[in-house]
């Protein structure tokens, strides 16, 4: 069941925020946002209240009152800000997430992983388990998910069906991995792995023809799980149908060492990739941890993209990416939950441990030791980068960077509403009880409030959340 069409025109009115550039936020304030019937922005107006709204865009717009709706983010305490964009997310792993103890990635996969994602070959327990991720993912704001499922079609198309019909938008991973898996968790051979695929990019394309809201994308796990004809196939299948892909990067020291012995011939991880024709503009690497500087330059020279996943990084004791030498090479970035790697559902908290991880490689004793403390300081992210990086980061590395990630006509209106509850002057101080962590005084400025939001905020914040213009999810 798709999610029902829009009936009408929206209006937006408050205040709204959205990264202008990697380092700058831009509030607009008193504005209007005009969002047609097929989700799309039509209009951003500054310094327009309903008043004005009504007697010049309207008309401009051809729309009468009867058709528009109005929604309105109350002043002070209230904001739109875009969807957020995961990059890298396990949706079969989501019963998991806070279970990894002392585990490093490799025998995580094993003890952990793998015997989860074989379970949910279970088609009840799988919508058990999407729905609630999808559920829980949309109520922190998350518009735009890139998932990796799992090796069985059926449930892979469930994840499919149920992001369509609860409305969020999603790239599709039915994962493939052909090599050195469990065997009660492997794909049979290279062919039937590229079968697999084909079937669920034949059913993603049966329920969203033009890949509107849900796409495929092509899921090698990750260089050790597959062979050399699985990868070679993918890139084939990939040339033919253009589709996005996504995999795994040095993300372990271990994992790393582990590639090594499989392609001795291969001069590092990037060129298993590279040379098998997996490594294009099309793929996101999650993790990219361990790259080489000649690593980084290739991924740079081919355009391919970063999923940075801090909380996960943490989590398995993998390492700190650096992620302003990956941008300063020209990589495109964004933010991963990589549940369950990552303990969180929360882009937001990817935002916040992306800015802490950021701080250690620039403390003495840490990964940059040896450099002057003024070369250490600019691995630092600011507070409007990691929300860069959580909106119109994620969007070019999603290959949506014209269709998501800020307020600009043209775009679509995946958005959230947050709320800081910031006490209003006729309300007593007594009533700030639904805003969770986030305490505002009043006297913050902006800035202030977003620093937070960013630090102390969580789904309780998130008020409202939109995709393609239809309401996805409501704070009850
Ligand atoms: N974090 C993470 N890394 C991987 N590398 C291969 N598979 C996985 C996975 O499921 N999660
Ligand atoms: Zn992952």
């Amino acid at each position: 069941m798709p999610p029902p069409k829009l009936g009408k025109n929206q209006v937006f009115f408050g205040t709204f925020i959205h990264s202008k550039g990697l380092d700058e936020l831009e509030y607009l304030h008193n504005a209007a946002v005009c969002v047609d019937t097929s989700g799309k922005i039509v209009a951003v107006e500054t310094n327009c209240n309903q008043q004005k709204a009504v007697e010049t865009l309207y008309g401009r717009l051809g729309w009468s009152l009867d058709d528009v709706s109005v929604v309105r983010a109350r002043d002070g305490g209230q904001f739109f800000f875009p969807g957020f964009v995961d990059t890298h997310v396990h949706a079969s792993q989501y019963p998991n997430v806070g279970i990894f103890g002392k585990s490093t990635l490799l025998d995580w996969l094993n003890t952990y992983t793998f015997p989860m994602e074989a379970s949910l070959s279970s088609l009840p327990k799988a919508r058990r388990v999407y729905t609630r991720c999808i559920r829980q993912t949309l109520a922190h704001g998350t518009t735009t998910a890139a998932y990796y499922a799992t090796i069985d079609v059926d449930a892979t198309n469930l994840l499919a069906d149920l992001c369509y019909s609860m409305g969020q938008r999603a790239f599709i991973g039915r994962v493939c991995m052909d090599h050195l898996g469990p065997e009660y968790y492997i794909d049979e051979s290279p062919d039937q792995a590229l079968a697999a695929t084909r079937a669920t990019i034949e059913h993603v394309r049966s329920l969203d023809s033009d890949y509107e809201l849900v796409s495929p994308i092509l899921t090698p796990r990750f260089a050790p799980a597959c062979s050399a004809e699985a990868m070679k196939g993918l890139s084939e299948l990939q040339k033919q149908t253009h589709l996005p892909m996504q995999t795994h990067i040095s993300e372990n020291r271990d994992e790393v060492k582990l590639v090594k012995e499989l392609f001795p011939n291969s001069k590092s991880y990037a060129d298993v990739y590279d040379t098998h024709g997996l490594l294009t503009e099309k793929m996101i690497l999650a993790h990219a941890i361990h790259l080489t500087e000649e690593e980084a330059d290739l991924i740079a020279e081919r355009n391919t993209k970063v999923a940075h996943c801090p909380v996960s990084n943490s989590a398995l004791s993998s390492g700190v990416a650096r992620v302003r030498w990956l941008l300063e090479k020209g990589i495109q970035v964004g933010l991963g939950t990589d549940m369950s790697g990552g303990y969180s559902p929360s882009i937001l908290e990817a935002a916040r441990q992306a800015k802490l991880a950021s701080n250690h490689l620039a403390m003495p004793e840490g990964q940059l030791d040896g450099l002057p403390q003024d070369e250490r300081d600019k691995a630092k992210l600011s507070i409007d980068e990691v929300l860069y990086l959580a909106t119109r980061g994620g969007a070019q590395v999603v290959g949506l960077a014209d269709k998501i990630g800020a307020f600009e006509v043209g775009m679509q209106w995946d958005a959230q509403l947050i709320d800081l509850g910031i006490v209003p002057a006729e309300v007593t101080e007594d009533d700030f009880t639904t805003h969770g962590n986030v305490d505002i005084f009043g006297w913050e400025k902006w800035d202030e409030r977003i620093a937070k939001w960013v630090f102390s905020g969580d789904s309780r914040n998130t008020k409202r959340v939109w995709v393609q213009g239809r309401l996805v999810h409501q704070q009850t």
